[in-house]
C-alpha cells in the first residue's frame, strides 16, 4: 500500500518544498484544534452549570472561554483554507512536471515502443491519471495524520471515560475499510484492463471531431457509425462501472450501519453514565462530540488509507512507464576509419516485432561516396523500412550496416543524425510557421532565417512561400488562429526543404519527394538536388521510372529482398521485372 508513498513524497517535496512544508504545518494545525475546541466545549457546559448553581453568576469566565472556542474555530477556519489554498498551487505545479517526466521519457523511447501497443496503454493510462495521483496521495497521507492527530487526541480525552470507548471508537470503521480497499482494488484493474476501449473512444473522438479526419468521415457518412460505436463502447463500459459503483455503495451503506450502531451504544451508555452522575453534563457533551466527530475522522482515515491504496495503484503505472529501459546501443564514435567505402548493408535482416515475417531480407548493398541509389519496388517490398535501418529508428534483426567503415551501432547517434537528411513518406506537417515547418530540419539553426531561404529555393517552396502575406512567419494549419492550409504538393515542398536545411548532411534520403508534386516542380527539385548533392550520398524512393532512371544505382525489391540491381540500361537489358515496369509507365505515357 506505502510502496509509492515516499516516491510520491519525495517528488512533491521536490516540486516546491515551501509549499510543502506550509501544508504539513497547517495539516498538524487543523489535526490538534478540534480536539482543543471539544475541550474547550466541555469547560464551557460544565462553567454554565456551575454559573447556574451558584447565587451570584459569574459569566466572565464562560465568555472567555466562548471567546477562545472562537478563535480556535477561525484558526481551523483558517488552516482549512490554508490547506486547500496550498494543494491547488502544489497540484498545478505537480501535474505540470509529471507530464514533463512523461514527455521527457517518450522523447528517450524507441519509435518500436511506439508501435507496441500494451506500451501505449501505460503511456495513455500514465498521462491520463498520473499527474493528479501523486499529490492526491500525499494529501491523503497527510489528511491521514491529520486525522491520527485528532483521533489520538479524541482517544486520550475519551481514555479517562473508559479505554472501551476507545475501541469502539477505532473498531467500528474497520470493516468499511476493508471493503473500501477491495473496492479500489477492483476500481483499478477494470481501468488497466479496459484501456484499450478507452483509447479506441479517444481514437474516435479524434476521427470525428478533428479536422484532418473530418472530411472523409462526412464524405462517406461515416458519422452515426462511429458515433454509434462510441455509444457501445461506452454503454460496455457502464455496466461494469454500475456494478461495481452500486456493490462499493451497497456495502458501504451495510457497513456505515455497524458504526452507527457502535456509536449509538455508546451515546446510550454516556447518557446512562451522566444520569447516574458518574460524570457531568459537560464531560457528556465533550464525549458525545468526541465520538460523534471521531467516527467521521475514523471514517476519513480509512477513505484516506484505501484512497492511498488507489493511488499507489495508478502510480505503480507512471513508475512502470518511467522505469521502461531504453536499451542504450549508442555508440561513441562521430567518425569511422574509412570513408570512401561510404553506406554498406551487409546480410541485413529485420521482422518487425512481433510480425511472422521478414520485411526486409538478406539484403546487401554499397553506396559510395558521390553515389547515388534509387530503390525501387511494389508496395509493402521494404523500401521505407531499409531507410528505417539505415536511420536507427529500429536495428537489424541479423547482419549489420556499416557507414565509412564502422558499424551504425559503434557511431553516435547524434553524429549519425547530422549527416543524415531525411524526408518520409508520412513527413510531418507541423501547425508551426512556415519558417519553423522548415527549420524543423536542422534545430540548431531552427530559427535562422537565412537558411530557412536557401533550404525553401532548394526544395522549391520558395516561389510560394514569397506569395504569402507574410512570407516565412505565416502559420500553417487549421489548428491556430490565422492557419493557412497548403496544398499536398506545397506541404512537400516544406517536407523537401527541411531535408535541405541539413546543408552538411552528406546522406540524402527520399522518400516519395515529389508524389504529390506537379511535374515542373519535380524536374526542377531533381535538377537542384543533382546539383547539391554532386559529393553526397543519396538513397530515393520513388515509383517514377523518369525520376528513378538517372540514378548510378538502382535496386529492385520484391518482399523483402533485392531481385535485380544495376544502372537504367542495365536493368533494362536484363528484361526482368524493372524493364517490365519501366515499360508499363512509358506505355501510359505513349
Ligand atoms: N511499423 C510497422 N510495423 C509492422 N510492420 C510494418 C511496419 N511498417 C511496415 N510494415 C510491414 O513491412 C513491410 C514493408 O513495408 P515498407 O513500408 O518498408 O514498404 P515499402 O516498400 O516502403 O512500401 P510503399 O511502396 O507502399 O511505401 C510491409 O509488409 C508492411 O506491412
Amino acid at each position: 500500500m506505502f510502496r509509492y508513498s515516499h516516491r510520491a513524497l519525495h517528488l512533491v517535496w521536490s516540486t516546491s518544498p515551501l509549499l510543502t512544508v506550509v501544508l504539513a504545518v497547517l495539516t498538524l494545525t487543523a489535526g490538534i484544534l478540534p480536539a482543543a475546541i471539544a475541550w474547550v466545549g466541555q469547560l464551557i457546559v460544565d462553567g454554565v452549570v456551575a454559573a447556574m448553581a451558584a447565587e451570584q453568576a459569574d459569566t466572565t469566565y464562560v465568555l472567555r472561554l466562548l471567546g477562545a472556542e472562537a478563535l480556535l474555530v477561525i484558526g481551523v477556519a483558517a488552516s482549512q483554507r490554508g490547506i486547500s489554498a496550498s494543494q491547488s498551487l502544489l497540484r498545478a505545479l505537480l501535474g505540470q512536471r509529471v507530464n514533463v517526466m512523461i514527455l521527457e521519457k517518450a522523447l528517450t523511447l524507441q519509435l518500436a515502443h511506439f508501435e507496441d501497443s500494451e506500451f501505449y496503454d501505460k503511456l495513455t493510462q500514465a498521462r491520463r491519471e498520473a499527474s493528479s495521483r501523486p499529490l492526491s496521495l500525499v494529501n491523503r497521507t497527510f489528511g491521514l495524520v491529520q486525522n491520527a492527530i485528532t483521533l489520538s487526541s479524541y482517544a486520550a480525552l475519551l481514555y479517562s471515560f473508559s479505554p472501551w470507548a476507545v475501541v469502539i471508537l477505532i473498531g467500528a470503521g474497520l470493516p468499511s475499510f476493508f471493503a473500501e480497499a477491495k473496492f479500489s482494488g477492483d476500481a483499478f484493474r477494470l481501468f488497466r484492463w479496459r484501456s484499450p476501449e478507452t483509447r479506441m473512444q479517444m481514437y474516435l473522438e479524434t476521427v470525428i471531431a478533428r479536422e484532418d479526419g473530418v472530411k472523409e468521415v462526412k464524405l462517406f457518412q461515416l458519422g452515426p457509425r462511429l458515433l454509434q460505436r462510441y455509444r457501445d463502447i461506452f454503454n460496455k463500459l457502464f455496466v461494469e462501472d454500475r456494478k461495481l459503483t452500486l456493490r462499493r455503495d451497497g456495502w458501504g451503506f451495510v457497513l456505515g450501519l455497524l458504526s452507527t450502531a457502535a456509536f449509538y451504544g455508546a451515546y446510550v451508555w454516556i447518557v446512562i453514565a451522566t444520569i447516574s452522575r458518574e460524570i457531568t453534563l459537560g464531560a457528556m457533551t465533550m464525549y458525545l462530540m468526541l465520538f460523534r466527530q471521531g467516527q467521521s475522522a475514523v471514517s476519513a482515515s480509512l477513505t484516506a488509507i484505501s484512497g492511498m491504496y488507489e493511488d499507489n495503484l495508478y502510480l505503480s503505472n507512471l513508475y512502470e512507464y518511467l522505469a521502461q529501459e531504453v536499451p542504450n546501443r549508442d555508440g561513441e564514435a562521430d567518425r569511422g576509419p574509412e570513408p570512401a567505402r561510404g553506406i554498406e548493408f551487409r546480410h541485413v535482416s529485420f521482422a518487425y516485432p512481433g510480425a511472422a515475417e521478414k520485411a526486409l531480407d538478406d539484403i546487401n548493398l554499397q553506396i559510395r561516396p558521390g553515389q547515388s541509389l534509387a530503390l525501387v519496388g511494389e508496395n509493402g517490398s521494404g523500401k521505407t523500412t531499409l531507410i528505417k535501418l539505415l536511420t536507427r529508428l529500429y536495428e537489424p534483426t541479423a547482419g549489420e550496416i556499416y557507414l565509412d567503415g564502422l558499424a551504425l551501432s559503434d557511431w553516435s547517434v547524434e553524429a549519425l543524425r547530422r549527416r543524415v537528411g531525411v524526408i518520409f513518406q508520412d513527413f510531418g506537417r507541423y501547425q508551426f510557421s512556415v519558417g519553423e515547418n522548415i527549420g524543423a530540419g536542422d534545430v540548431r539553426y531552427i530559427d535562422d532565417e537565412a537558411r530557412w531561404a536557401t533550404a525553401a529555393q532548394t526544395g522549391m517552396a520558395a516561389p510560394f512561400i514569397e506569395d504569402m502575406p507574410e512570407g516565412y512567419h505565416t502559420q500553417l494549419g487549421r489548428w491556430f488562429k490565422g492557419g493557412r492550409e497548403l496544398s499536398g504538393g506545397q506541404w512537400q515542398k516544406i517536407a523537401l526543404s527541411r531535408a535541405f536545411m541539413r546543408s552538411e548532411a552528406d546522406i540524402l534520403v527520399l522518400d516519395e519527394p515529389t508524389a504529390a508534386m506537379d511535374a515542373a516542380s519535380e524536374a526542377a527539385v531533381f535538377d537542384h538536388f543533382r546539383q547539391s548533392s554532386r559529393d553526397k550520398m543519396t538513397i530515393l524512393i520513388s515509383h517514377r521510372f523518369s525520376t528513378v532512371r538517372a540514378a548510378d544505382q538502382i535496386i529492385v525489391m520484391q518482399h523483402g529482398r533485392i531481385v535485380e540491381r544495376g544502372d537504367h540500361n542495365e536493368l533494362l537489358a536484363m528484361g526482368g521485372q524493372y524493364a517490365h515496369l519501366f515499360e508499363l509507365q512509358a506505355k501510359g505515357y505513349q
